[in-house]
């Protein structure tokens, strides 16, 4: 179905990150890409034949959880590890490596969350042979590495952990006690780089190359086929279009669908974007009736997103008789983070994105997702290097369920309108206030309850709304965005007196997590 993670690598080296349940698996791969070096997550204990045929270049091992001496810890397969790839374990992936290769791992009397010293005793070695003496890593463990593996030397240690990194760079062998990914390990990109030089890995994973990978993947998938793209007017899948349009030109068409989820003026404004300077032919489809009768008397979140999910995929079959001589495939702008909160490999699943989790069993599509593997940044990127233009490349994300999923409750036309107004008067207030360079997303939430509220000396029994407005690198992590009070205010000012049915208005402080960026 779904293009496989071999064809998006094809001429890159490949660093595999093998995920034992850390929170954070996704950063390390972001590190290593930042670092031109392609890199995908896969799950810890996926059988050696899986991990070995993506013919990678080298491994990291991910933080985890669990104790590694703890019955049911989970493992690798011994069969990986004897591969001879290089290897770089961190946290849990670094007791892992010690218990595996006759270390031994202990529980600490002192652990060590956060911000902590390091020395580094030995600068002889490999990893951190550049680095300075004294510095300053970030921990989060419990647990801790008492003696290293025979032959690995002993590079660094904490007050809590003795051997906080050792190496044997004859065979490969790294481990580091504290997490290199994170921002607040100053020299961690270091750790990560040196690794790359040690174990020979190309780092060649540039836009530019990502563009010639994916067209001609395209282009070998679809071959002389008739294609069609669901395009929503957000970045995913305009620079998706576009990578295919370079592939395929003219047998492609782009099918906008107006489910009447979308925001104020937006199905104009998107015609007129796409319509106007894309030579691309674009059909825009009016199916406003038919996504709001799936959505009567529903409010469980999932199930909003598989209906939406399978809507999409309906519509979507009958434009592409319709206007495509039965295209048999569909190109989906789909992103890393959608798969991985979709509960892809051993990740939890957050929320089925509905163009991932949300599609139906059945359909008559073969998808190509030419961004599958790629995090936003990196997608703004290849869209700025084809030559879409700033609105588009910059455009804040806008989720494909539309509103559906910021009204609380039952989906209904009057919600919608009541929604739609409010969302447009904070967006163009901080529009206004020249916020939205710094907001990665910002727009109102409509729950499902009423409040009481004085007007004009009258009772009033509203809806209130939720200001929701957030700073993040790709959506994976966010805070809540710093706005002035003053703008807050004109923005409440502005819904209570212009939306009659909103009688309140809260600003959320929520970060994600615990959050997550949408309320549902
Ligand atoms: N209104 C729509 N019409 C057609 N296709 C859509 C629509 N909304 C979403 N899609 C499809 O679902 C995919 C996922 O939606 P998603 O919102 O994640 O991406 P996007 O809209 O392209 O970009 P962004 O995340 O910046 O909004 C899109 O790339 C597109 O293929
Ligand atoms: O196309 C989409 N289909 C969905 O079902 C969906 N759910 C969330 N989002 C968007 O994904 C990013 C992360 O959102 P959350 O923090 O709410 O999970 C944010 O940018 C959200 O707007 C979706 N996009
Ligand atoms: N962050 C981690 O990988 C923690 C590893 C292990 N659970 C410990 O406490 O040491
Ligand atoms: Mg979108």
């Amino acid at each position: 179905m779904a293009a496989s993670s071999r064809e998006a690598s094809v001429g890159f080296d490949t660093v595999l990150v093998l995920d034992f349940g850390a929170q954070y698996a996704q950063v390390i791969a972001r590190r290593l890409r930042e670092l031109h070096a392609y890199s995908e997550i896969v799950p810890g204990d996926a059988p050696a034949e899986e991990i070995l045929a993506r013919r990678p270049s080298a491994l990291v091992l991910s933080g985890g959880p669990a104790s590694v001496y703890a019955e049911g810890a989970p493992g690798m397969d011994p069969a990986v590890l004897e591969a001879g790839l290089p290897v770089l374990g961190i946290c849990y992936g670094q007791q892992l490596l010690a218990d595996a290769l006759g270390g031994e791992v202990a529980r600490t009397d002192a652990a060590e969350f956060g911000r902590t010293s390091l020395t580094v005793d030995d600068p002889g070695g490999r990893l951190l042979g550049e680095q300075p003496l004294a510095q300053i890593v970030w921990m989060s463990h419990r647990d801790t590495v008492v003696s290293p593996p025979p032959g690995c030397r002993v590079l660094a240690s904490t007050a809590a952990s003795p051997v906080a990194a050792f190496e044997d760079p004859e065979r490969g062998i790294f481990g580091v006690q504290y997490h290199p990914e994170v921002s607040h390990t100053p020299w961690g990109l270091e750790v990560l780089k040196a690794f790359l030089d040690v174990a020979g890995v190309r780092r060649t994973w540039t836009s530019h190359s990502v563009i010639a990978a994916a067209v001609g993947a395209v282009r070998e998938q679809v071959g002389d086929a008739q294609v069609v793209c669901g395009l929503s007017g957000g970045v995913d899948s305009a620079v998706a279009a576009a990578l295919v349009h370079e592939a395929v030109g003219s047998q492609l068409t782009c099918l906008f669908v107006d489910h009447g989820l979308l925001r104020q003026d937006e199905a104009e404004q998107v015609e007129q974007a796409f319509g106007a300077h894309s030579d691309t032919r674009l059909v825009s489809i009016k199916a406003a009736d038919r996504f709001l009768r799936q959505l009567e008397g529903v409010s469980e979140p999932e199930e909003k997103r598989r209906r939406i999910g399978e809507e999409f995929i309906r519509t979507f079959e009958e434009a592409a008789l319709e206007h495509a001589s039965g295209a048999a495939f569909l190109v989906q702008g789909t992103l890393y983070p959608d798969v991985v909160e979709s509960g892809h490999g051993s990740s939890a699943t957050i929320k089925t994105h509905h163009n991932v989790g949300g599609l139906p069993e059945r359909m008559n599509f073969d998808l190509v997702e030419p961004l599958r593997w790629l995090f936003k940044d990196e997608v703004r990127r290849v869209g700025a290097e084809l030559g879409l233009p700033e609105e588009i490349v910059e455009r804040q994300p806008f989720p494909g369920p539309g509103l559906a999923v910021r009204i609380i409750g039952e989906v209904t036309r009057e919600k919608l309108e009541v929604l739609r107004a409010a969302d447009a008067i904070f967006r163009h207030e901080l529009a206004r206030a020249g916020l939205e360079g710094e907001i990665w997303q910002a727009f109102v939430v409509l729950p499902d309850v009423r409040t009481v509220g004085v007007q004009g000396d009258e009772r009033t029994y509203g809806y209130p709304v939720i200001l929701r407005a957030v700073t993040s690198e790709d959506a994976m992590t966010a805070d809540f965005a710093r706005i002035d009070y003053d703008v807050l205010e004109r923005v409440t000012g502005r819904i209570v007196n212009e939306v009659p049915s909103v009688g309140r208005v809260a600003y959320d402080v929520t970060s994600k997590p615990p959050g997550t960026i949408e309320w549902e």
